[in-house]
């Protein structure tokens, strides 16, 4: 189910919508090049291979490319798979299965917000052994943005105080916690924690952040790939 952004109608017509077991599909096939994509960042980013190997490598990534690049989405388009703001996200730098960027971040809801689960790889280091501490904020900030999508008040992040206590350890797996703790109008206060299962007692990221729901008149020009109901324009 979507929950929608409120705005104003859309002119344009739906494409023909593809049918869920085209979509089934279309997410296999994407979340299976996503799962190459991030072995193949893992390994660019572990190996000592020669330098030989490394330009061999190189050309032969480059052929792959030049497979992807003829039929493409506009910038603003929502891909037909995605439930947006409130579902899948198949391309996110943090939940998205077709995304190599993305640990991903599995998502699953709690009695009073959501809790994600992922494991960071050395992609994502930032000390040595430990994780970025942008990435700690990419996911929290993601999980906060999707407790207020859950919570019914999809916004944007205008404010994300975060608060380091001790470094997250690579290749553990961690859990993150998200919560909406009140709102004022069109804003929404969140709270979220990052600690790794093994010891959920200990905080070893804490985040605050505030979300705004846009203006309703502001919701078709900064998302144009949305229609009224909510629904992708098309993929
Ligand atoms: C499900 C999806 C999960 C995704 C999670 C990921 C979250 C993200 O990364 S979002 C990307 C990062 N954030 C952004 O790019 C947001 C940039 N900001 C904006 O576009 C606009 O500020 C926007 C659209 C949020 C609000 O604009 P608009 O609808 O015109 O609201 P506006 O009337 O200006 O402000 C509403 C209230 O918020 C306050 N406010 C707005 N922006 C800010 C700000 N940057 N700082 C502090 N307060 C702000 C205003 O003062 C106002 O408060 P009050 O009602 O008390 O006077």
């Amino acid at each position: 189910m979507h929950t929608s952004f409120t705005g104003p109608p859309a002119a344009d017509t739906h494409p023909t919508p593809a049918t869920a077991e085209e979509l089934e599909r279309h997410k296999a096939a994407i979340t299976r090049l996503g799962n190459e994509l991030r072995a193949l960042v893992e390994a660019a980013v572990r190996t000592a291979a020669t330098p030989d190997t490394l330009h061999r490598v190189a050309e032969g990534v480059r052929h792959v490319t030049g497979q992807l690049t003829g039929r493409r989405r506009a910038r603003a388009d929502i891909p037909e798979v995605d439930e947006f703001p409130a579902g899948t996200r198949i391309y996110s730098p943090v939940t998205g299965a077709g995304s190599p960027l993305a640990p991903p971040l599995r998502v699953t809801p709690t009695d009073d917000g959501l809790i994600g689960h992922c494991t960071l790889g050395i992609a994502h280091e930032g000390p040595p052994g430990y994780g970025h501490g942008g990435m700690s904020a990419m996911l929290l900030d993601e999980l906060m943005g999707r407790a207020c999508a859950a919570a019914g008040a999809p916004g944007l992040t205008i404010s994300l105080q975060m608060r380091y206590h001790r470094p997250v350890p690579l290749e553990t797996p961690l859990r993150i916690l998200a919560r909406v703790t009140g709102t004022d109008h069109r804003k929404s206060f969140v709270t979220g924690s990052i600690t790794t299962e093994a010891d959920p007692a200990t905080d070893l990221v804490t985040a605050e952040g505030v979300f705004v729901a846009p203006d309703p008149r502001r919701v078709r020009a900064l998302f144009p790939g949305l229609t009224a109901d909510g629904d992708p324009a098309g993929g």
